[in-house]
């Protein structure tokens, strides 16, 4: 396997961009035969290289648990492109639009029509998925597509460069390579639209980026996701759901539960109940092939500073297995850790954590877990645990998030027929199935107006004609 990405200068990078850009304004859009085979090359990139992925995922990770890229990377990846697949003549079709009452006899039209050029900036912590989930939203919308992968994951890059590249022309979708410099000059070309998954700060400079350019962004960022437990939840149930969220891809995930809300007189009890799920799952050998590893010694060393910051501030720190066993770090892996008790002052509790690290906070009501959510900014998913639906509805109904799983963690971001986007700090936009084909499009209003309309009465000269229609309408109205 080619560790390295081959550069792509940032001459020949704005080169590629322009002949893009040529052809989507001189070649008429991509038929529906032409779209379905670009999906289905898109597919044959992952299918034909599954392995390859895995391992170079792997390799970037220093260790990637493989059934955790399959679960959270082929197996979306293959659920999205069947569902678009299977949907797309339908998400092409004009849709019929009723004609407002005045202007009849006549028809309205909605046409769906591709944007032109579609830039993707890819994270590091689902690299596969997170590069190409939007590339089939874009491709299938008609688009040409540049994507620019993470500096962090060198192996992947490398990797999906290479495969991209013997499946693709390079006016139809290409990878860029991963250098500092390119980043920054891709956010800067005038896309007609640009998909940013990332971090909020990083999300902030693309915006302002793309903005110079009126380009429109989806942002796909990050934040603190909370679990609500409900004093009606099964503790067990909800601890094993919630150890899983929290662990899979060691926590390195956008929409892992952050931090858990628990009535207070349940905290302890919780906090057990998760640390002996975390271990019947994960077990205590830092050597297990199913946890993953942190992906740089750097995040590595943030992680292990929030514990420290939080115990100094008298938490109570709960581990599943021995945290000194030197072999954790030498695996690059991080011990699952619970912060039982932590509080808003503690630096755990002021960033996204990222990691196995869980926060659990004791809260006094239903109403009081709400304003501690309400009292941040709005997160990308929240969780509901609890058998009560009365308070469950109110808890839905009182705070704001980019999606929620009640009862679960993770697997409303899941369904192809949902979208899946931020709010506020959170993201902006969303794509996933025909919310993505419709993010990518430009959804063209079109009116035919017929020989049997009147629509000649409202032009001058006006005499008593439109003073006569005002009053017809106000009648209506
Ligand atoms: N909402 C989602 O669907 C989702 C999914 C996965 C990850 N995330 C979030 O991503 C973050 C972790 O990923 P990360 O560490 O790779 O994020 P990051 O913001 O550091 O980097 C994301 C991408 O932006 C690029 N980049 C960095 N500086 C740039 C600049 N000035 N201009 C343009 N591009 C630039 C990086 O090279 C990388 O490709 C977390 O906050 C996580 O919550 C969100």
């Amino acid at each position: 396997m080619d560790g390295s990405p081959t550069s792509l200068p940032l001459g020949a990078l704005k080169d590629c961009f322009q002949a893009m850009v040529l052809r989507s304004r001189t070649e008429p859009a991509p038929d529906l035969a032409a779209r379905l085979d670009r999906l289905a090359r898109l597919r044959a990139v992952v299918a034909d290289n599954e392995e390859r992925f895995r391992q170079a995922i792997s390799a970037d990770f220093g260790h990637r648990s493989a059934v955790e890229t399959t679960i959270a990377e082929t197996m979306m990846l293959y659920s999205e492109i069947r569902h678009a697949t299977k949907q797309l003549k339908s998400w092409m079709a004009p849709q019929r639009i009723a004609t407002t009452l005045q202007f009849l006899p006549a028809r309205n039209r909605l046409i769906p029509q591709p944007l032109g050029v579609v830039g993707i900036i890819a994270p590091w912590n689902y690299p596969l998925q997170l590069t190409l989930a939007p590339a089939i939203g874009a491709l299938a919308a008609g688009n040409r597509v540049i994507i620019k992968p993470s500096e962090l994951a060198p192996h992947f890059a490398g990797l999906l460069k290479e495969t991209v590249a013997a499946r693709f022309d390079a006016t139809e979708l290409l990878v860029t390579g991963i250098e500092d410099q390119i980043a920054k000059a891709f956010a800067s070309l005038p896309f007609d639209h640009l998909v940013f998954t990332g971090s909020t700060r990083v999300g902030r400079l693309v915006a302002e980026a793309a903005g110079r350019n009126l380009t429109p962004v989806t942002l796909e960022l990050g934040g603190k996701s909370p679990a609500i437990i409900d004093a009606s939840a099964d503790l067990e149930e909800a601890a094993e759901r919630i150890a899983y969220g929290k662990l899979l891809n060691a926590g390195q995930t956008c929409i892992a539960p952050d931090y858990v809300l628990v009535p207070e007189r349940a905290l302890q009890a919780f906090a057990e109940k998760v640390r002996a799920q975390m271990r019947r799952m994960f077990g205590t050998d830092p050597a297990n092939k199913d946890y993953t590893s942190i992906i740089s010694d750097r995040h590595y060393a943030r992680l292990e500073g929030l514990v420290a910051d939080a115990a100094q501030r008298g938490a109570k720190i709960l581990q599943p297995a021995k945290a000194d066993d030197p072999n954790w770090k030498s695996h690059r892996k991080f011990p699952p850790t619970l912060i039982v008790g932590a509080t808003a002052d503690m630096a755990v509790m002021q960033e996204e954590i990222f990691g196995p690290v869980l926060p659990v906070l004791g809260t006094r009501s239903p109403a009081d877990a709400i304003a501690f959510v309400n009292a941040r900014d709005r997160p990308l998913a929240l969780y509901w645990f609890g058998k009560d639906n009365a308070a469950r509805d109110e808890a839905l109904a009182r705070t704001i998030s980019g999606g929620v799983t009640v009862n679960d963690c993770l697997f409303h971001f899941a369904q192809a027929n949902q979208p899946m986007g931020g709010v506020g700090a959170s993201g902006t936009g969303a794509y996933h199935g025909e919310w993505g084909f419709r993010t990518f499009s430009k959804l063209k209003p079109v009116f035919y107006r017929s020989k049997f309309n009147r629509l000649a009465d409202l032009y001058p000269p006006y005499g008593g004609k439109i003073a006569r229609l005002e009053k017809l309408m106000r009648f209506m109205s």
